[in-house]
């Protein structure tokens, strides 16, 4: 047989496989096997086209109540590591897969997908059709679904009774503030620098601040660790807080800059860092916000947000700069948009989607405030965009 033949087909067809099913709430059920843990989760379907970065996706928290379905088709081949986590656990609500490899084959794996699923109490799914499914997503929009995950012996029909009624009891993202659920209880330092093959006394691992430059401020929606590292890097020291300090609390720390962190929901009931947004901004106090804080950021100017029809999450979605007409390739996961055509005079579009002509970038005319919607920091995806970071501090 030749060389590595023998990984991909087999998996689906070992019958001690214990089996799982996704139920749409419109009466779609994929039947598959289980990849996680036993039992059962419902959030919104959204399909993600990275070719990379599975266990990134898995932990970025903007993945709170969402079951992410990823359109590439063979998973798990690299494994699991401590150091690639963008936070401290699993936040996407499960996982749905084509195919997963058998082995996990990288020198920095600590354990499998299937291990750390299942350590993790996150369900997944494997073995079924995700173009379908994502021609589905793309066809009639994100839906609510659910995953029901069961042991050797349980029946494909009583599973798929139990997903149908989930999917159709889990009433979507609109309304939902879940930055206050995920964010961190309690004001922390941050100091940690990027992840390189030699950054530690030519040893892999995170290098250190060296010498601090500016202190920021970040709000914590559900921050990916990357995004702080890219600033540690740039000679932050960063200060992180709760989603709900009051802007005065903040100010009282004399920050340089104050960033808002990207984060699952929908931002308009974020009404606290709404405010908080505004007062940062009016003062003229440097801000910079991602995805969430972009958007919470567009809702402080008096503009609004609308939910998109399937969103974009990826590592491949082509963004224009308007102020020098380049093409970046983007990172991107977000269900909700800012909505170009309420921007206030004082806001000016900076950049946007080359898929669907949506609002990618904001900065205000007269003060040093500026946000993305997509993701700068990548993790996974590229770099093209990092030049966004050095902007914020210039700014300061
Ligand atoms: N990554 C994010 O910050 C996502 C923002 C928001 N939850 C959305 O889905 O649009």
């Amino acid at each position: 047989m030749a060389a590595g033949l023998w990984r991909i087909p087999l998996l689906p067809l070992i019958p001690s496989l214990p089996p799982a099913v996704l139920a749409l709430a419109d009466g779609t059920i994929f039947s598959g096997y289980s990849i996680g843990a036993v039992g059962q989760s419902a959030g919104e379907v959204v399909f993600n086209t990275a070719l990379t970065g599975y266990q990134e996706i898995l932990t970025d928290p903007s993945y709170t109540r969402q079951l992410v379905t990823l359109t590439y088709p063979h998973i798990g081949n690299v494994g699991v590591n401590d150091q690639d986590c963008e936070s401290t656990k699993i936040y996407a609500a499960g996982l749905i897969i084509k195919d997963l490899s058998l082995i996990a084959s990288n020198f920095r794996s600590e354990k499998t997908l299937t291990d750390y699923l299942t350590g993790e109490n996150v369900v997944g799914i494997a073995g079924i059709d995700t173009r379908k499914l994502t021609r589905i997503l793309r066809d009639k929009g994100a839906q609510p679904g659910a995953i029901v995950a069961g042991k050797v012996g349980d029946t494909v029909e009583a599973l798929t009774e139990k997903a149908l009624a989930a999917a159709k009891g889990f009433s979507g993202m609109a309304g939902l503030d879940l930055a206050q659920v995920v964010t961190t209880p309690t004001a922390y330092e941050w100091t940690e620098g990027e992840w390189g093959l030699n950054a530690v006394n030519g040893k892999p691992g995170f290098k250190k601040l060296e010498k601090p430059l500016k202190h920021v401020v970040a709000y914590d929606f559900g921050v990916k660790r990357n995004i702080l590292r890219m600033l540690t890097e740039r000679g932050c020291k960063i200060t992180v807080v709760p989603a709900k300090t009051p802007a005065a609390d903040v100010l009282a720390m004399k920050p340089d800059g104050v960033f808002l962190s990207n984060g699952p929901g929908d931002p308009e009931p974020c009404d606290y860092a709404i405010a908080a947004a505004k007062t940062f901004i009016d003062k003229g106090i440097p801000t910079f916000g991602i995805c969430l804080g972009h958007q919470i950021m567009g809702l402080a100017s008096g503009a609004k947000t609308l939910k998109m029809k399937f969103g974009h999450h990826g590592a491949n979605h082509p963004v224009k700069d308007l102020d020098d007409g380049r093409v970046v390739i983007t990172s991107q996961n977000h269900g909700f948009a800012v909505d170009a055509a309420t921007l206030p005079a004082n806001v000016r579009p900076t950049h946007v989607s080359l898929f669907d002509g949506s609002l990618q970038g904001l900065a205000w005319t007269d003060k040093p405030a500026f946000c993305f919607q997509g993701h700068p920091e990548a993790s996974p995806g590229p770099h093209d965009i990092a030049y966004l970071f050095d902007r914020f501090i210039k700014l300061m």
